[in-house]
């Protein structure tokens, strides 16, 4: 099987997604026990979608990411380049666009969508597994109407170093076990630790998306630091 490295060359990366994506959202609910659902409903709360919003799930993967924010009535694009995470997602509802979410595939180093397109942008466990994470930045920013928003949601680092060692051990030495038994692609899973691991800290994003553009940068720990949701807004 396709395993991604740190370089994350898209077709890799792409290939990767395609050959987990059967089990992705079981193997997720195992490895965080349960977590991923708490993180899910952060993001929603942060992004905030209105009524006859429009809002773009980059990375969007099965849209199990997506599905929360149509429950606030705005509508959802759910962009992916792993045609297998979206396949999956489209089967599970039962066509590509029903019930206000559409998938569509698409890089998000090269966004299909025009300028200003959006109300609110958000990728959650995406930007990690980018190759250019400074040029994703800048296409979100730029499908992003002027006064939209940003909400990222990615693991990210323990702020207690020994706490933080811990975790790193579990990421290496358990994590992919466990993924692995539930998957039969703990492949995939060394890669999760070992980006996760490179990944930078929560201030070090920061810079990144005010390096891009995005104004009012802020984020916020999530289950001790081990996710952090970033948040910004397009002023211009
Ligand atoms: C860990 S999954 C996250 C899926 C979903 N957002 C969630 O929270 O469950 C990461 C997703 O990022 C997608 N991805 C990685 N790089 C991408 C890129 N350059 N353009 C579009 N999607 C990308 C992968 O295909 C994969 O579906």
């Amino acid at each position: 099987m396709t395993r991604a490295k740190l370089d994350k060359k898209p077709q890799d990366v792409a290939a990767m997604f395609d050959g987990i994506a059967e089990n992705y959202d079981l193997v997720n609910d195992v490895i965080s026990l349960g977590q991923d659902r708490v993180w899910r409903r952060a993001v929603v709360d942060a992004v905030d979608a209105h009524s006859g919003e429009l809002v773009l799930d980059l990375a969007a993967g099965t849209g199990t990411s997506s599905e929360s924010f149509i429950r606030k009535g705005a509508r959802v694009i759910a962009c992916d380049f792993s045609l297998g995470m979206l396949q999956n997602g489209a089967r599970r509802r039962g066509g590509a666009s029903r019930g206000g979410v559409t998938f569509v595939a698409g890089d998000a180093l090269s966004l299909p969508f025009a300028d200003e397109t959006f109300d609110a942008v958000t990728i959650s466990f995406g930007l990690r597994n980018v190759a250019d994470v400074d040029q994703a930045l800048r296409e979100l920013l730029r499908v992003t109407r002027v006064g939209g928003r940003l909400v990222i949601c990615e693991f990210s680092h323990i702020p207690v170093e020994f706490v933080d060692k811990l975790y790193s051990t579990y990421l290496m030495a358990a994590l992919p076990k466990i993924a692995g038994a539930f998957s039969g692609r703990s492949e995939a899973y060394d890669y999760l630790s070992e980006s996760i691991m490179a990944w930078p800290d929560q201030a070090e994003l920061s810079r990144y998306l005010q390096g891009a553009g995005w104004s009012r940068v802020a984020w916020r720990n999530l289950t001790l630091g081990t996710v952090a949701l970033h948040r910004g807004f397009r002023e211009k």
